[in-house]
């Protein structure tokens, strides 16, 4: 019989490594992949794609907001994964980036009553977003601003629905005790806030730069 506990693991490169050539974009989103670098809007792994649609697909996601357009990388993967009615309401601040982010999702033939485009600081559009309504919320904005942000994807979550924030390990600091610089402060701020909430059910997926996603209980 084989003792499962001596087996040799592998190095959590390799199976990064692994995560991310195993996923094969489309021609739609290397042409916004590319939009991206010109413009300087770093992109969502594509392995964190992949888990983006993936989720959006068990939620049925009809309502999602982004928080952190860019040039619409994390668009596309969302929208691959929601249904085909859905709507995404993407928050950006740069109206260049949201031009560029238009071309992606045309590019990939996204309906444009698909997408509402919102060129402005989700500082301010959150709060004017509805309490109880959306199936998911992404988060891939300045880390600094995350616990605000958090607070609100919490809020605007349907029951059930998902709250996803990227980077949720500001480029790998946060489990470092010795880095105490405002934005990993801001980062473990956002972490606790979710830990701290009984109505969520978190998860630190090791994928990019660290994805920390949460279910909200249907029972609120
Ligand atoms: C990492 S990029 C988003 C990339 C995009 N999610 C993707 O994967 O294609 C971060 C985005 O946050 C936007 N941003 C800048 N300042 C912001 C702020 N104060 N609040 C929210 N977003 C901001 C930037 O304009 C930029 O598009």
């Amino acid at each position: 019989m084989t003792d499962s506990r001596a087996r040799t693991q592998p190095t959590a490169a390799a199976v990064l490594a692994y995560a991310e050539s195993a996923i094969v974009e489309d021609d739609a989103l290397l042409a916004a992949r590319e939009r991206a670098e010109e413009l300087g809007a770093p992109a969502i792994a594509p392995s964190v794609g992949a888990l983006l649609s993936l989720l959006a697909r068990a939620t049925d996601a009809r309502a999602v907001v982004e928080v952190g357009t860019g040039a619409g990388v994390s668009g596309l993967w969302l929208l691959n994964g929601m249904s085909e009615s859905g709507v995404l309401t993407t928050i950006d601040p740069e109206s260049e980036y949201h031009r560029a982010a238009r071309e992606s999702f045309g590019g990939a033939d996204v309906a444009p009553g698909r997408t509402r485009l919102i060129n402005g600081t989700p500082r301010d559009v959150l709060p004017r977003l509805a309490d109880d309504s959306y199936d998911l919320v992404f988060i891939d904005g300045p880390v600094i601003n995350h616990p605000r942000f958090v607070t609100e994807a919490i809020r605007i979550l349907r029951p059930g629905g998902i709250v996803v924030v990227h980077n949720a390990t500001a480029d790998g600091t946060v489990g470092d005790p010795e880095s105490n610089d405002p934005v990993t402060v801001a980062a473990r701020e956002a972490a606790l806030i979710i830990a701290d909430d009984d109505r969520l059910l978190p998860v630190l997926i090791p994928l990019g730069s660290g994805v920390l996603a949460a279910a909200k209980s249907r029972e609120t």
